[in-house]
């Protein structure tokens, strides 16, 4: 059994350091692309003096307590930044959707920081947020997918924010806007669908965009393709995601807002009863519950803080409930792990950990000692979201993939 690890880059990080063992390879079918798009799609691009002919993507990742951005021309990263929101500049707005003035203001002020001009983009991508069940891939935003973002009505996540900034910068300038492998994407063998009472379904809500970034990257270090492996991948973030990956499909998942292991902000599965006794207790009304389950439950529902950081300080200087706080959090992944190894039917070619949480020596060590029976474990700290999104655009943009309708249907992009 051993681990590998791979550091991710962090942002505004150089891709040659010589500790980066996953190659970050530029895309290369060029050659396939249709003369029409490499038209419309293809700019100059101009900054300090110099010119070139390439695609330009804005990459847009808003979470909970940040905006992610970066700048990538072909898959060359230019400029990359994470804005941290803190909670009184958020607390402010009572609705999600009430930040998006601030959120958009923050965007353009990345891209004037780095004197870039937005007509110089071919194309905007954004984190797709709770939508409806979705296959994995590109998907144009359109106007359907704008108003369930807005509204929420498959649930309130700053994800939902994605698809409405890339379209709000996008359309100042006529290009496309885009969402890649969604919080929805949904890949689950029908089994998986029942949650054992009528008329409740379960639903595939997870980390989608770095699960399938990640492992892509896994296999291709490994040397084989994703279709023919088989992985438990956990992303480790303020949500936590647990899924079982059969030849490159996410078959089974914990919901990430909803169900499984708790998370830093989340309270995962709770008992049943006593959660119904709270819901009629007349202390909370519905909102007030769900946010409390969903974004103060977890490690900050004991510990009042959602910083596993400072829980491991704690622990580590000696408090012994933060210490139980996170065993009990290890205690539940392990778990969930060894759950989705038998939807794998134990046929396991490694368990892969990745999110803010797999830079924990403290978390990674205690998870790995309970599962690495299960084979090989790889440890892939941070995450690829905003390589991803690039990614994904450049695909359907170079005419690689045909992009995705929120209908279902694929089609030459526009
Ligand atoms: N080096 C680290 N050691 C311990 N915990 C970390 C470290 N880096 C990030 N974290 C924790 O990871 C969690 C956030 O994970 P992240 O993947 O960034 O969240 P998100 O899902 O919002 O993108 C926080 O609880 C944070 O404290
Ligand atoms: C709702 C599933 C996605 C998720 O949990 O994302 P974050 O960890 O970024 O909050």
């Amino acid at each position: 059994m051993r681990t590998e690890r791979w550091p991710a880059l962090s942002l505004g990080q150089k891709c040659h350091s010589s500790s980066i063992r996953v190659p970050i390879r530029p895309r290369q079918s060029l050659h396939r692309l249709h003369s029409r798009l490499s038209r419309h799609r293809t700019r100059q691009f101009r900054y300090k003096g110099v010119t070139t002919v390439s695609k330009c993507i804005l990459a847009i990742n808003p979470g909970s307590t940040s905006t992610k951005l970066a700048i990538y021309e072909d898959m060359k990263l230019l400029f990359a930044k994470t804005i941290r929101h803190g909670e009184e500049d958020l607390n402010r707005f009572r609705r999600l959707a009430d930040q998006i003035p601030f959120r958009l203001q923050a965007v353009k002020t990345f891209m004037e920081e780095n004197g870039f001009d937005s007509a110089s983009l071919s194309g905007v991508a954004g984190r797709g947020g709770l939508l409806k069940p979705l296959q994995s891939g590109t998907y144009e935003v359109c106007e359907a997918m704008l108003e369930d973002a807005r509204t929420g009505v498959f649930g309130e996540h700053a994800s939902n924010l994605g698809s409405i900034l890339a379209f709000e910068i996008a359309s100042e300038v006529g290009i496309p806007a885009f969402i890649v492998d969604p919080v929805g994407v949904d890949e689950f063998i029908p089994e998986a669908r029942l949650s054992g009472f009528a008329g409740i379904k379960r639903k595939s809500q997870l980390h989608a965009l770095n699960m399938k970034a990640v492992s892509r990257k896994i296999a291709s270090e490994i040397g084989r393709p994703l279709d023919e492996l088989n992985f438990v991948v956990v992303h480790l973030g303020a949500g936590i995601s647990v899924a079982a990956q059969k030849r490159g499909k996410l078959i089974d998942v914990n919901n990430a807002d909803n169900e499984g292991p708790f998370s830093p902000e989340r309270a995962g599965t709770l008992p049943l009863k006593q959660l119904i006794s709270l819901c009629y207790s007349g202390k909370y009304t519905e909102k007030e519950l769900i946010h409390l389950v969903t974004r103060r439950g977890g490690v900050c529902s004991y510990l009042g803080t959602k910083s596993v950081m400072d829980a491991e300080e704690r622990a580590l200087a000696g408090d012994a409930e933060a210490e139980l706080v996170l065993r009990a959090m290890v205690h539940q992944i392990a778990k969930e792990i060894g759950a989705m190894a038998t939807v794998l039917d134990g046929e396991v070619d490694g368990v892969i950990l990745t999110g803010g949480l797999a830079h924990s020596d403290y978390i990674i060590v205690r998870i790995k000692k309970r599962v690495e029976f299960l084979g090989n474990v790889y440890v892939f700290p941070g995450e690829e979201e905003l390589e991803a999104l690039a990614a994904g655009a450049l695909r359907v943009l170079n005419g690689e993939e045909l992009v995705l309708r929120y209908s279902g249907q694929r089609e030459e992009v526009r």
